[in-house]
């Protein structure tokens, strides 16, 4: 496995695995790498015949300072599950390498960055297709693979790759759980045990709406009252963000539910924001 710090480092790298005709598969991360990650690297690997990780925490993406600065960050156990895993290459950038000093360019779908998770995190989305897209230009892959858990950055992703006629195949991951249901997350670690076990509440509120979409003649507002209520029942979470949209355009649903509709909601327990998503069947 070649640990690559420089660009130039990395684009020799991923030359001489183009030159023995392997095609590239991609996945980017912010570290603090766990089971999820991991499945998202068996797919590019089934997907193509060399892999690429990147590592970056991309600061243009945090929107609180706090959140930036404690976000989890474990390097040697991450580059030993890497190696364990099979990855080829591995790009380490620091933040002047992504950002050269006096960089000014931004990439944003203008529509589908600033609604949902977006408002909750102003910014945050056009931070991830700024850096995506640098990371895109760095290491040319002809697949990359992005997790459904974060379901609005994978359309973002995918809107992107299309209007900016990007030749990458993006592939989605399903969500890695904790056995309890909970999604995994590098965040997770940062909670404290009674927010750890309060926080399966995000998968069962999901898990209820699934439930309640079964019911005849059910509604849009049925299932989100159904999620709201089990959000409200445990005192340690406070429901940030809940949004029923259509899964492909991620505009609002109402009144029957009579099309696939993607539910993300956003918990906080103290200052810790975790994400979870479903999309459900009519
Ligand atoms: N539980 C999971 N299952 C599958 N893929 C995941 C899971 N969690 C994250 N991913 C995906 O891994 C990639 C890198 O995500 P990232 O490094 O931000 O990890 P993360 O655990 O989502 O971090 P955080 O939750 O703290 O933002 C993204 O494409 C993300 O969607
Ligand atoms: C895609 C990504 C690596 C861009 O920083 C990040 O948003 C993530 O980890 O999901
Ligand atoms: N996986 C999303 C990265 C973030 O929360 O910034």
């Amino acid at each position: 496995m070649e640990i690559c710090r420089s660009i130039e480092q990395c684009r020799a790298a991923i030359a001489a695995l183009r030159g023995e005709g392997k095609r590239i598969g991609f996945v980017p991360t912010m570290g603090a790498l766990h089971d999820g990650h991991m499945s998202l690297i068996a797919l590019a690997r089934d997907n193509a015949e060399a892999t690429v990780v990147s590592i970056f925490v991309n600061p243009t993406q945090f929107g609180d300072a706090t959140d930036l600065e404690q976000y989890p960050r474990d390097e040697d156990r991450d580059l030993a599950l890497l190696e364990q895993a099979g990855v080829e290459v591995v790009f380490l950038p620091d933040v002047d390498t992504m950002y050269p000093p006096g960089d000014e360019t931004i990439v944003e779908t203008t529509r589908l960055a600033n609604m949902l998770h977006g408002k909750v995190r102003p910014g945050h989305f056009r931070g991830v297709t700024s850096v995506v897209n640098r990371l895109f230009n760095i290491v040319q892959p002809d697949v990359a693979v992005f997790g459904e858990k974060d379901y609005q950055q994978f359309l973002i992703i995918k809107k992107m790759v299309r209007d900016l006629h990007m030749p990458i195949r993006i592939i989605g991951g399903p969500t890695m759980r904790e056995s309890d249901g909970l999604a995994m997350s590098s965040r997770n670690r940062r909670l404290t045990p009674a927010d750890r076990v309060a926080a399966v509440v995000l998968s069962r509120a999901l898990d209820a709406a699934e439930e309640q979409a079964k019911q005849p003649n059910v509604t849009v507002d049925d299932i989100r009252d159904v999620i709201s209520d089990t959000i409200a029942a445990e005192p340690r979470a406070t429901l940030r963000g809940l949004d029923t949209v259509a899964a492909d355009t991620l505009d609002y649903l109402h009144g029957p539910l009579n099309e696939p509709m993607a539910i993300m909601i956003s918990v906080q327990f103290s200052d810790i924001l975790l994400i979870d998503q479903r999309v459900i069947q009519p």
